[in-house]
């Protein structure tokens, strides 16, 4: 069953525009329903999966967005290649399930707006270029993952801001696999005051890996072959160990991090090595402050930073090229629990 025609079949119904949404979000307000919300750009794998299970404990009902959002790929980046497989995702939904009493909850809508809808006054990928209204949140979207990518916090938050004005969620979920973009989007949230989601609301999900090579799945893994997935992939998360294990020992922010780039680049020399066709590069290996998300002094070490953190966590990420392709991870140094990370 699909709600509207031209749509692959689907067991959830499938809502395609704000009005068909905005209707059934008011049912769910007069039945005093609470709305989880998990947002997407598709390609769903286990780590959606996660973030749906979360929200389907924690909601009486369950909506997932699926929308490949122009305004976060710079016109230099892979939006058209984007892997799009919806009858896959709706798969994907309809064999969650959890059950509650004597019900089963699955997900109870998805909705899949067009790129009109969400952008009425049309959106280029080139910034100079825009018209209409966007959201900035300022201080905080040049750092870590904004500097490789520096208007990409403004396409998220700008997609969401309008979501979440749809959605009207209860509350929301978002994975710890894109740290930067779940706190600048609970930053947001609290700046702009919202009611639906609260920033209390906005739950953060710990990265799903993949149970062998600890590669945390991303969508963007489509992309690989299967010698870069299990060899070179997982080398970035190998490093991020390393990083971990010298700061843990005491050495200095600095030196952890050159032991894990020593570490990436002979690794990138044997891979080059054996096969030609594995090029691996990394973009950034980092420790950032999760609140002002700066870069932690060369000098720090795991006492210096203890004692002047206040109890606040650092937060470990890297990006990586494997081939034509970006990868991102990290690792929360300290208590995730200051970070309001959910258990997995
Ligand atoms: N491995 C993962 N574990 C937990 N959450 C994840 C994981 N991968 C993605 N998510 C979360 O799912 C939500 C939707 O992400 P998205 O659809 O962009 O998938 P993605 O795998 O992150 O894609 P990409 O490969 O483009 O980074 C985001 O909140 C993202 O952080
Ligand atoms: C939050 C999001 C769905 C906005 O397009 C996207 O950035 C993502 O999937 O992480
Ligand atoms: N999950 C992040 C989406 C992006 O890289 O565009």
């Amino acid at each position: 069953m699909s709600s509207d025609s031209g749509l692959p079949p689907s067991s959830i119904p499938i809502l395609t525009s704000v009005a068909s949404y905005r209707k059934w979000r008011q049912k769910a307000f007069e039945e005093k329903k609470s709305v989880g919300f998990v947002a997407t750009m598709g390609a769903l794998h286990d780590g959606h999966a996660s973030l749906v299970r979360h929200s389907l404990v924690d909601n009486d009902l369950t909506v997932v967005s699926i929308f490949v959002n122009p305004a976060q790929f710079a016109p230099h980046e892979d939006l058209t290649t984007y892997p799009r497989t919806l009858p896959h995702d709706l798969e994907v939904l309809a064999a969650l399930s959890l059950p509650t009493g004597n019900d089963l909850r699955t997900p109870s809508a998805v909705f899949l707006p067009s790129v009109h809808d969400m952008y009425p006054s049309g959106i280029s990928q080139n910034v100079a270029d825009q018209k209409g209204t966007f959201v900035e949140v300022k201080g905080f979207s040049h750092q870590m993952e904004g500097q490789t990518r520096p208007t990409f916090f403004r396409g998220v938050s700008t997609v969401v801001t309008k979501l979440f004005n749809i959605i009207q969620p209860t509350r929301t979920y978002f994975g710890q696999k894109d740290i930067q973009q779940a706190l600048l989007l609970r930053r947001m949230t609290r700046d702009l005051l919202l009611s639906h989601p609260t920033p209390e609301n906005l739950n953060i999900v710990p990265i799903a890996r993949d149970p062998i090579t600890s590669l945390a799945l991303s969508s963007r893994n489509a992309y690989l072959t299967q010698s870069e997935r299990d060899i070179a992939a997982p080398k970035m998360y190998a490093a991020m160990q390393k990083v971990k294990s010298h700061w843990e020992s005491g050495r200095n922010k600095a030196d952890s991090i050159n032991e894990a780039c020593a570490y990436l680049e002979k690794i990138a020399k044997d891979l080059a090595a054996q096969d030609f066709t594995i090029d691996v590069k990394l973009d950034y290996i980092e420790m950032n402050d999760p609140e002002s998300f700066e870069v932690v002094p060369d000098v720090t070490t795991r006492t210096i930073w203890e004692a002047e953190a206040k109890g606040r966590p650092v937060i470990l990420s890297a990006a990586m090229w494997v081939g034509k392709t970006r990868l991102i991870d990290n690792i929360i140094l300290g208590d995730k629990i200051l970070l309001g990370i959910l258990d997995a």
